[in-house]
């Protein structure tokens, strides 16, 4: 379970000017679900395109199952299946075509291969359009083909780029559940993500990246502890004269009272009873409120902390 499946150490990527990696270290366990978070133009795919040979790199040195990457690392490229962000299938080929032609690129054995086959196809809950051509599919059987394709050989390291952009739930579901059971069959899981929610629900250690460097590691808690932030308190109220908001700022463990649009918003830390000390102040003005909702930190609280920025942007 502790064994090493990935090392980067010292790695740095340039294009041109640009610094995409900033002596990126990475360290993966055999086991994990890895999660890769990161703003667009973070550096994670570029991250994934070092880690496979796909890209060379200015400084930096890479270990996959305790061996030097290469380009040429066949015996290691084996093992690894690898589900890019854009969808890379062949149009001419039906969902079984391409999932065989995949499959045959590692397991030349016919009769395991068939199986090998059939079980993505399965896997992925493609068993109805296995002669469908790719562009017959909807974007979500389509992404669903792209992992059949990716994972059909059993490798033992599984790398996901942003597999559920531009899905529909009902797949994004699936792709989830689906990593899950292959982690569970033994896999090594690397995943990456501009979704904060995704990389919570499924991953086991989570990297934050921004502007090619690792500004966070740990487990969703151990991320979530690094900060001040242990609770956000947001009460609807319609009124509230600024010395009452000045009294409940000054409350022990808030740090932090914004009241816009109608709507008090307290940052706290630690503490036991924040609310119950919120209302009370409340009560004792007489001021009536709306709807009371206190939430825990998310990763993007963990993010904003540190950089100073939101982790995703509005349209997703
Ligand atoms: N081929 C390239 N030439 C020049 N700059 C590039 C190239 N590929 C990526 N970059 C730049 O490198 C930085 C990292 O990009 P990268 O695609 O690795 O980020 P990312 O975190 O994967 O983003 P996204 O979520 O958008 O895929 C960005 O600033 C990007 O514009």
């Amino acid at each position: 379970m502790e064994n090493t499946v990935v090392r980067i150490k010292d790695l740095v990527k340039r294009y041109g000017d640009l610094i995409a990696l900033d002596h990126f270290e990475l360290e993966i366990k055999d086991g994990e679900i890895f999660g890769l978070l990161g703003p667009n133009g973070s550096g994670k795919t570029t991250t994934i395109n070092c880690l496979l040979s796909l890209l060379s790199f200015d400084k930096g040195d890479i270990e996959i199952f305790g061996k030097k990457m290469t380009p040429v690392s066949y015996d290691i490229k084996k093992e690894i299946g690898v589900i890019m962000q854009n969808v890379a299938v062949f149009d001419e080929l039906t969902v079984y075509e391409n999932i065989d032609y995949f499959c045959g690129l590692y397991i030349s054995d016919k009769a395991k291969r068939r199986q090998y086959v059939e079980e993505a196809i399965k896997f992925v809950g493609l068993e109805d359009f296995r002669k469908f051509y790719p562009k017959k599919l909807s974007g979500g059987l389509l992404r669903r083909l792209n992992i059949a394709c990716g994972i059909a050989h059993k490798p033992k390291l599984i790398i996901l780029d942003e597999p559920t952009v531009a899905v529909d739930p009902q797949s994004r579901n699936r792709i989830l559940e689906g990593i899950q059971e292959l982690n569970r069959n033994g896999a090594t899981v690397i995943y990456t993500s501009h979704y904060m929610e995704e990389v919570e629900q499924i991953c086991t250690r989570i990297a934050i990246m921004d502007k090619g460097r690792k500004v966070a590691e740990g487990t969703k808690d151990e991320l979530k502890r690094m900060i001040k932030n242990t609770e956000t308190i947001t009460i609807e109220i319609l009124e509230l004269p600024g010395k009452v908001l000045g009294e409940v700022a000054g409350l022990p463990h808030i740090y932090d009272a914004d009241y816009v649009d109608g709507r008090l918003v307290l940052s706290c830390s630690g503490g036991k009873h924040n609310l119950t000390r919120v209302l009370d102040v409340l009560h004792k003005h007489e001021l009536g409120f709306g709807r009371v909702y206190t939430e825990l930190p998310t990763l993007n609280d963990v993010f904003l902390e540190i950089t100073g920025k939101a982790l995703r942007d509005k349209e997703d």
